[in-house]
């Protein structure tokens, strides 16, 4: 995966931001956007020789954290993170995001709900005023196998709009996700409002959905790079006291 410069900007700041030699168990996002994120804790763990446990969000989570030479925990082993750093598909100004480009999102919002903080980073094309005004994909959601014509269905008579199965390159067929289920992309329509929390819960009532990538206001902070390298961090206030 090829790393622009917005997303590395962004991805430093937050890491040079919220990891010292104060925090002990972190967890390690998944996409593009971490893999600077990963170099650079990877420097500093080097540099001041602390001790520090990463709790990946995936199988990619985890080859990154082995591959710098990091120490990898798991959710069985630890429930309380101090700090989790993800990226996201698109964060609206409630704070409210879409995650699951990549597939991950249901690891992703168990190791969120683990954190005492939880810091997207992201290019500055990622920050909206609605969800749906810049990312196009829809929601994924993660659902059984066997369940997949059912959920599609409930979800299009429930809440409109168009549920695709999503597939992937390199083999015909759905995309397989690391705890081997599929991903349905709910693409709702954009012109609609729509309360995320009350989507989000009325989709998780649906039999054979596993997990949605809707994360309602779980983020404490989030970081936006641009191309030339400056980094725009926005607080959640409903979460971050000042
Ligand atoms: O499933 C993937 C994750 O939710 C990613 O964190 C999200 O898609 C953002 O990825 P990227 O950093 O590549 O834009």
């Amino acid at each position: 995966m090829s790393v622009d410069k917005a997303k590395e900007s962004a991805a430093i700041a937050a890491v040079n931001e919220h990891i010292n030699h104060n925090v002990h168990v972190i967890g390690v996002g998944s996409g593009s956007t971490i893999i600077p994120a990963v170099k650079r804790i990877a420097e500093m763990v080097e540099k001041d020789k602390f001790d520090l446990i990463c709790v990946p969000t995936s199988l990619q989570a985890r080859e990154l954290i082995l591959s710098h030479g990091l120490k990898l925990g798991s959710l069985v082993e630890y429930q309380e993170l101090d700090v989790a750093i993800d990226g996201a598909d698109e964060v609206d100004e409630q704070f409210n995001c879409i995650k699951g480009g990549g597939g991950c999102q249901t690891q992703e919002k168990l190791v969120a709900i683990c954190a005492k903080k939880f810091i997207v980073v992201a290019d500055e094309k990622k920050w909206s005023t609605n969800l749906g005004d810049k990312w196009k994909k829809g929601v994924p959601i993660e659902v059984l196998p066997i369940a997949y014509k059912i959920t599609k269905k409930e979800i299009e008579k429930q809440l409109g709009g168009e549920v695709i199965v999503r597939e992937g390159a390199g083999k015909v067929g759905p995309v397989i996700t690391d705890q081997g289920n599929f991903i349905l992309d709910w693409k709702f329509d954009s012109s609609k409002v729509f309360n995320w929390s009350d989507v989000n819960q009325q989709l998780k009532l649906i039999p054979g959905v596993v997990e949605t990538g809707l994360f309602i206001n779980m983020i404490s902070k989030a970081y936006f790079g641009n191309n030339d390298g400056n980094v725009q961090v926005k607080v959640n206030s409903a979460i971050v006291s000042a």
